[in-house]
């Protein structure tokens, strides 16, 4: 889905957009490369991947319960704990929404998730234009983890979503909006009810660069989480196992920066 009329300031949205493209400046590269893979508690992570699975530069950080951000761009860090402060508030406001239309009060998913504690990943990324890129892939297909992922964009193009009928849909997002994603974890709470989308990028008929500011919003680390007692009955058998959200987002070797996916693992 998507949201306009929501309560962040343009300006912060601008703002973000543009220091992600100040900060991947081609001249500034040497900076960056501190913060290529060191190992597993890796909180800031940086690296460009031109191949022809995936063509993307990003920048990923833990933005809650602690906000880390590179100390040598400090005006630029200020602009991206703002955003991730500003998301957050929507996110508040998402969790209750959500929790209505399953039928419950507005605290069931704060409360299931812990999301005062939530644990936030955030994911800047820069598409280069097809004609710099090395192949039609910006990044390949895969669900995300968590509650729900935030997404917004300089431009429009490349994002696509599949369909319940598995056909590709290309996301158009307007100027400003913010394209909200289920998680993984929503998936695993609701036993299946609402369901996490399979999505990718496809650079082939990209003109132009684009930016995107991903933001993994995610249940506390510790919390265990399966499928929520009153989606199981006879007729509902529990489809997901029960694991903390850190050993889900652990599974399969992966660091938590990685947020990568592992509902896979986690079918029943
Ligand atoms: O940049 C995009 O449009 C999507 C990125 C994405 O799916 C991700 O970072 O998980
Ligand atoms: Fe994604």
């Amino acid at each position: 889905m998507q949201l306009v009329n929501h309560t962040i300031p343009e300006a912060v949205l601008d703002g973000i957009l543009k220091g992600i493209c100040n900060y991947f400046d081609p001249t500034t590269l040497n900076e960056r490369k501190v913060y290529r893979k060191k190992g597993a508690l890796d909180t800031i992570r940086w690296d460009q991947n031109f191949t022809s699975v995936e063509n993307r530069e990003y920048l990923k950080l833990f933005a809650h319960p602690q906000f880390h951000a590179p100390s040598y761009a400090s005006a630029f860090s200020k602009i991206v704990e703002e955003y991730s402060k500003e998301m957050r508030k929507v996110v508040g406001g998402l969790a209750k929404a959500i929790s209505k239309t399953l039928g419950f009060e507005e605290n069931y998913i704060e409360n299931a998730f812990n999301m005062k504690s939530g644990f936030d990943v955030m994911a800047m990324n820069l598409y280069p234009p097809n004609s710099r890129s090395k192949g039609r892939v910006g990044l390949p297909e895969h669900t995300d983890p968590g509650f729900v992922i935030t997404l917004t964009q300089d431009v429009n193009g490349g994002l696509q979503i599949l369909s319940h009928k598995g056909k590709w849909i290309n996301s158009y997002i307007p100027h400003h909006g913010i394209l909200i994603q289920l998680g993984d974890h929503l998936e695993i709470l609701t036993n299946g009810k609402y369901k996490s989308h399979i999505h990718r990028v496809i650079v082939d008929n990209n003109k132009v660069q684009r930016v995107s500011v991903v933001s993994l919003h995610g249940p506390s680390l510790d919390k265990v989480i399966g499928p929520g007692e009153e989606f199981v009955d006879d007729e509902h058998p529990k489809k997901y196992h029960d694991t903390t959200y850190k050993a889900s987002l652990e599974a399969n070797g992966c660091d938590l920066i990685d947020v990568q996916s592992s509902l896979e693992d986690l079918r029943i």
